[in-house]
């Protein structure tokens, strides 16, 4: 429909332009005419049929007879459809105008279809024109928009994930307030939060282990201690906190064979507090506990830091005397029995004396069992005791 209404048109401007070209050539054309210059008719007339929406051209004489007739085409190739202009050609005499004949100028569809189709073309040119300056505006804007901000994005949100450094924050360059700048200050309001999150966290857990590290080492303290009073359960007489009778004799092997070892003189007194049972039985075992306290501490006092000093039994006790022979040992005992014999002990206002019996024996090469010398001491107490107790017996 478009294409039919624009035929319709352009064939009219045609039809205006073959009447204006009419009206331009028709005086010289009827100059000539009247002059009969053939010559000047053929220039022109060939002029007019070069023009391009002009198919053919013809003169008629006053008579209808054809003087001169061009075309533009060949016989055998004629426009489908021709269209004309016809006027007449006068000449002007002694003031009376001469009818010479008729111009006829001839177009054809041909030239309409070819002006429309040029039409169209410059239509669809300008618009293709149009269109491709559109696309790329709208892949200019796009990409400074949309594209270029999305690809920073991206690019700083890999940094930001791959950096150790939490306070790190997008920062786009040139960037419009849009959504894509919405969405920078979202990212990294939520960067922030997380900062704060895993700083709580921090704390929370540094708090913890420093709860845990205390606890640790309370605990460990507190083990350390009970460990300490299980030791010296296992090793300490409760009493009087001398080695047990098990620690005792342990150490005491030990050392007797690094004396014999080392060649040297060891000796063991065994001692017995005479009586006991009637001071248990006199003042009470109270009492009884408190002389036995008595007595270790008094004769520890005596003794060398080297000495070794246990409890073997309820009221017998024994030592060890590293680096000493028997002579030494034998007055060392005297020693002790004596201190003890002249000690005096009160309690709850009593007044407590006892004495002890002392077995001494000493090392000799063969013995390597702590046991051998306990049961030669054990004679030698049992002789003290018998040939009357407070004795020292070697
Ligand atoms: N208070 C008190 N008494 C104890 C302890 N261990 C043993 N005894 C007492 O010591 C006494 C030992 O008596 P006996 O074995 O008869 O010997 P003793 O009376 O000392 O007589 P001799 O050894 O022959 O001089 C007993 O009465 C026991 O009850 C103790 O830890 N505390």
């Amino acid at each position: 429909m478009q294409f039919f209404s624009e035929y319709v048109k352009t064939q009219d401007s045609i039809l205006n332009e073959l009447k204006q070209l009419e009206e331009t050539v028709r005086e010289p054309i009827s100059t000539s005419l009247w002059q009969y210059n053939e010559n000047q008719l053929n220039v022109l007339i060939a002029g007019l049929v070069k023009m391009p929406i002009i198919e053919g051209v013809e003169v008629f004489d006053k008579d209808a007879q054809a003087m001169f007739s061009k075309k533009s085409y060949n016989s055998g190739s004629a426009p489908l459809s021709l269209f004309d202009t016809t006027s007449d050609l006068n000449w002007t005499l002694n003031g009376e105008s001469v009818f010479l004949g008729t111009l006829v100028l001839y177009s054809s569809s041909e030239v309409v279809l070819d002006r429309v189709l040029f039409g169209f073309t410059l239509i669809a040119i300008t618009a293709i024109i149009k269109l491709s300056i559109l696309f790329w505006l709208f892949v200019w804007a796009f990409d400074r928009y949309l594209a270029s901000p999305l690809k920073e994005l991206m690019t700083q949100v890999n940094e930001v994930q791959m950096s150790p450094n939490m306070s790190k924050r997008i920062n786009l360059s040139n960037i419009e307030n849009n959504e894509i700048s919405q969405l920078q200050e979202h990212m990294n309001t939520m960067l922030s939060t997380l900062e704060m999150d895993r700083e709580q966290l921090l704390e929370n857990e540094q708090a913890k282990r420093n709860w845990l590290e205390d606890a640790v080492a309370k605990r460990t303290e507190d083990l350390q201690v009970l460990n300490k009073k299980l030791e010296e359960l296992a090793t300490r007489d409760s009493l009087t906190g001398i080695l047990n009778r098990g620690s005792f004799f342990e150490m005491a092997q030990h050392l007797l064979i690094l004396s014999q070892r080392q060649k040297s003189p060891a000796s063991f007194l065994l001692i017995d507090l005479d009586n006991f049972k009637r001071v248990n039985d006199t003042y009470g075992h109270f009492v009884g506990d408190k002389v036995l306290i008595h007595f270790t501490q008094t004769i520890q006092k005596s003794l060398r830091k080297s000495d070794l000093i246990g409890r073997v039994g309820g009221e017998e006790f024994a030592i060890f005397l590293p680096d000493t022979g028997n002579d030494d040992a034998f007055q060392l005992a005297e020693k002790l029995r004596k201190i003890i014999s002249h000690s005096v002990l009160e309690v709850d206002g009593n007044v407590v004396a006892y004495t002890v019996s002392l077995g001494v024996e000493s090392s000799e090469p063969k013995d390597h069992l702590i046991d051998e010398l306990f049961k030669r001491a054990d004679l030698k107490l049992y002789g003290a005791k018998d040939k009357g107790r407070d004795r020292v017996e070697k």
